[in-house]
């Protein structure tokens, strides 16, 4: 190469050198002035919410607050309203921005409801399910209150009528307009009568319903919620008030910047379900063997009691509800890819107890307002806290006992995390996998924790934490995870991947454990919660296989210790106890984290 080449080649590659280094400083600034922003933003979020100061105001005396009894009890047939929900009914009609949080089957439906009723003009309400609208207005319409849908497949009398009111204030006076958030986006004529409504004064309120939905950090993340954050210039002064079982302080803030709604009351209503029994249950290897146990369940506790059992993907609806079939069950299955027709009919004939049991997948949830549901079975671990509180909330609306119970196999969890298409999803599915670990702490307060509840709950009696006999020990795995660091690295020398099975197989080999398989499984989970063992995907065409790796070169100095319950083997395995921690407390975990507002800040509570 000539000199002249040469000294031109240097040239460009100290040029690249330059501007790398330019470039890293950029992305250096763009980080920090990132992180300034969400500083600034979260710092008057906050601000926000200090000045609302206490909801309790919004029990005050208002000048309906007569009105709002009277109609309650001749026309709702409901003899007193739930504290929190005269709160919102006060805030909302004193048309005050308000974002309603109170626990699944609280009865928020009725804060915009009333509210529809006792003042003139429309309220629109925004509902992710479209199956779930004709229940509501079906409800209302026996109340005497004229609601309406507008959604796609609505048949042209109906989409006559709604524009004529709409348009002109002409036919019959519509009280409540349901509508999805799609349709929202698809329809340009809608969203105009929506307008030229507004324009004559008439559109009273917006109610979006699972307002959740709207964050992108909250679970069921429904793309087109977002935009409703279009509302407020839309219908300039019109009052928005949100409504939700499911929202940490984080999701709540980002729903408030999406909604443009910065000021919005909150409400805040105690997360729990104190008649829910949570329980979680080993789940057998071999499909059978579960459908009879969850069979056994069911003759045993809920012989002629109504139900739901969730499964993860469509083919296990099927599987489960034929195996209960033919166990002489009468079982009816919903999921996403039905139809909005059979979806409707199949949920009417499960509310008349046509059908005893539905097997469903998340597609059945939301809204789903049954009042004697007795029990709520995950036959596969749901993806997130907020799915199985969502879920197990469908059951004992009547507010009688109930029984939620989880079915649990680690190999549940790496199919989560195997499938996961985002952070997001792998943090979800380990929350839960702390939820079912974590055998020390009531499961009421383990579920408000994860929603920010400060207060800690004991059941007593409405959880298998609180109610087992044989409370569980305090173990180290320092052995254990020494033992299975080892067992990789000689998998590795033979290049070799060790599943789960054969992780567990080479582990009791080379040390001649002698454990059973099933603790062996949670020791592997315990060490995959603390991050101390971590899961590599290998993607092949049919399927995610799910390897176990070291999170480290060497096992880490400090102990590891974790509560399991108590048998002979796993003691004389893991030998004397670790002086016991003051570990009874959890709300200790929460002391030195992330200011309230952090998502994360939940996940420690269920560690
Ligand atoms: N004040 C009240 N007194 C008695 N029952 C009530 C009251 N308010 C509502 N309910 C009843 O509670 C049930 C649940 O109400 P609703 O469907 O509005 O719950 P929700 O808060 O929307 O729950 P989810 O978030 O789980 O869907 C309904 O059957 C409703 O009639």
């Amino acid at each position: 190469m000539s000199a002249e080449v040469s000294t031109q080649i240097e040239a460009i590659d100290e040029e690249i050198r330059e501007n790398t280094l330019e470039k890293n400083k950029l992305e250096q600034r763009i980080q920090s002035l990132k992180q300034k922003r969400d500083d600034l933003k979260n710092l008057y979020n906050r601000k926000i919410a200090d000045e609302q100061g206490d909801w309790q105001v919004w029990l005050d005396e208002f000048p309906w607050s007569k009105k709002i009894q009277e109609v309650l009890e001749n026309t709702f047939h409901l003899e007193k309203f739930r504290e929190h929900q005269i709160a919102a009914i006060n805030a909302t009609l004193s048309k005050k921005d308000t974002i309603l949080l109170m626990p699944t089957g609280g009865g928020k439906s009725l804060c915009y409801q009333l509210p529809a009723f006792i003042e003139s003009g429309l309220t629109l309400v925004v509902s992710p399910l479209i199956s779930l609208m004709d229940d509501q207005i079906h409800k209302l319409r026996t109340l005497g209150i004229t609601a309406y849908k507008m959604s796609a497949g609505e048949p042209s009398d109906t989409k006559t009528t709604v524009y004529g009111y709409l348009n002109k204030q002409k036919g019959p006076v519509i009280k409540l307009l349901y509508i999805s958030p799609e349709m929202l986006v698809k329809s340009k004529k809608l969203v105009s009568a929506l307008q030229a409504c507004h324009k004559a004064g008439n559109l009273n309120r917006i109610a979006i319903d699972e307002v959740h939905c709207t964050s992108e950090w909250g679970h069921d993340f429904r793309p087109d919620y977002r935009y409703l954050g279009l509302f407020k210039n839309l219908f300039q002064g019109v009052p928005i008030i949100g409504l939700t079982a499911t929202a940490t302080t984080f999701v709540l803030n980002d729903v408030r910047e999406i909604l443009e709604i910065p000021a919005a009351i909150v409400i805040r209503a105690p997360f729990d379900r104190p008649n829910l029994l949570y329980k979680v249950n080993p789940k057998p290897s071999k499909f059978n063997l579960c459908v009879e146990q969850i069979n056994k369940i069911i003759e045993d506790d809920f012989k002629d009691c109504s139900g739901i059992i969730y499964a993860i993907s469509i083919k296990e609806c099927e599987d489960i509800a034929k195996a209960l079939r033919e166990a002489g069950r009468s079982v009816c299955l919903y999921h996403a890819q039905l139809t909005n027709e059979a979806k409707v009919k199949i949920y009417n004939k499960w509310m008349k107890n046509t059908y005893q049991i539905v097997v469903a997948t998340v597609a059945f949830g939301l809204g789903i307002d049954k009042p004697d549901v007795r029990f709520v079975i995950h036959f596969s671990l749901p993806k997130t806290v907020e799915d199985l509180y969502q879920q197990a909330g469908r059951a004992g609306r009547d507010g009688l006992p109930a029984t939620c119970i989880v079915l649990y196999r680690l190999a549940d969890y790496l199919k989560h995390t195997g499938y996961a298409k985002s952070k997001k999803d792998i943090e979800g599915a380990s929350d839960v996998l702390k939820y079912i670990l974590n055998l020390r702490n009531c499961r009421h307060s383990l579920i408000g924790f994860f929603f920010e509840e400060d207060n800690a709950i004991n059941c007593k009696t409405m959880c298998d934490n609180c109610l087992r006999s044989t409370q569980p020990e305090y173990f180290c795995l320092k052995r254990a995870c020494h033992e299975i660091y080892q067992t990789i690295d000689e998998a590795k020398k033979k290049e070799n991947d060790l599943t789960l099975i054969k992780l567990i197989d080479s582990w009791f080999k080379l040390f001649k454990v002698q454990i059973s398989k099933e603790d062996a499984e949670d020791i592997v989970a315990h060490l995959l919660s603390n991050r101390v063992l971590k899961e590599e995907k290998n993607y092949t065409a049919y399927n995610v296989i799910c390897y176990f790796n070291k999170a480290y070169e060497n096992p880490p100095k400090d102990s590891i210790n974790v509560y399991m319950v108590r048998n002979a083997a796993l003691r004389r395995y893991l030998g004397p106890l670790p002086s016991q921690e003051n570990g009874q407390n959890i709300k200790k975990h929460l002391k030195g984290g992330k200011p309230s507002s952090s998502k994360r800040q939940k996940v420690n509570a269920l560690d």
